[in-house]
């Protein structure tokens, strides 16, 4: 399934924070969203999993989810989002219980998510005992236990330290090479945005509206930390949003 935006303009009440965004999410691709602190990055993203309305434009979902698909859209969060007295294996089976599937068929999804987040081990464990990046690797699989036609992922890695957002990038790619997942990808993060993204959006400060759309063609499998040419991208996309982020931290002072 694809999503396109055309002429996206939202406000809350006087504060204008979208400015006609026209932006296609074609299936398959994973799409960076980046822009300075408040530009409305967030707003985006629950606009295009339905949770608002925008004031002008229109969100169209063209085309079938995939098959096996009980949930189109699918949100990652950067708090997890876990119940802590659920087990690994609870938190995932919460997603599938009111779909009324056979037991065998819920019991399959779970040891396929688990297995693709590499948690088998872990399907007892409670969120206590788990680690940042485990807890994050438990949202993603249970995001792909409802086989989701889009992920509307809003700064999954933040809350991570620098090595455990580097294992969870490799995750990441590792699962999107073996079944290719459609993905909104929400950070504040450039060098996430250069492993990850097929194209990044980059947003001006609010009214968000698109400076560019910077493409990246190097395979998702061959992108690798410290890659010269990544490492170049990263500098362009730091040199359309500088000024604009200082802009908009002064801007956040001034408040
Ligand atoms: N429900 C709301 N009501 C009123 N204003 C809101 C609401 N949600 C967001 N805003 C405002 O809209 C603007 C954009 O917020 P949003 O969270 O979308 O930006 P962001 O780019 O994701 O921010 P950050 O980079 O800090 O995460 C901010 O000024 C914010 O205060």
């Amino acid at each position: 399934m694809e999503i396109r935006l055309n002429g996206i303009t939202h406000a809350y009440g006087d504060t204008a924070v979208l400015r006609d965004i026209s932006l296609a999410v074609p299936s398959g691709k994973i799409v960076c969203i980046v822009g300075p602190s408040g530009c409305g990055k967030s707003t985006l993203l629950r606009l295009m999993g339905g949770l608002e309305q925008p004031s002008e434009g229109e969100i169209l979902q063209m085309g079938d989810a995939p098959s096996g698909c009980l949930n189109p859209l699918t949100y990652i969060f950067q708090d997890f989002a876990l119940l802590p007295w659920r087990s690994v294996r609870g938190n995932v089976s919460l997603v599938l219980e009111d779909h009324n599937l056979p037991k065998a068929e819920v019991n399959r999804i779970i040891s396929d998510v688990l297995a693709r987040t590499k948690l088998t081990d872990f399907a007892n464990a409670l969120p206590k005992q788990l680690s940042g990046g485990m807890k994050q690797r438990v949202a993603i699989a249970r995001a792909l236990a409802v086989n989701p036609a889009v992920m509307l992922m809003d700064e999954p890695l933040s809350a991570l330290d620098s090595q455990t957002r580097e294992l969870l990038m490799d995750d990441l790619i590792a699962l999107w090479t073996r079944t290719p997942f459609t993905a909104i990808y929400v950070t504040h993060n450039l060098a996430e945005a250069v492993r990850l993204g097929h194209s990044i959006v980059v947003l001006s400060r609010r009214p968000g509206e698109i400076r560019e759309i910077v493409h990246l063609d190097q395979p998702l499998s061959e992108r690798h930390f410290g890659d010269a040419t990544l490492e170049e991208r990263q500098h362009y996309l730091w040199s359309l949003m500088r000024d604009e982020a200082r802009a908009a931290d002064a801007e956040l002072l001034d408040v």
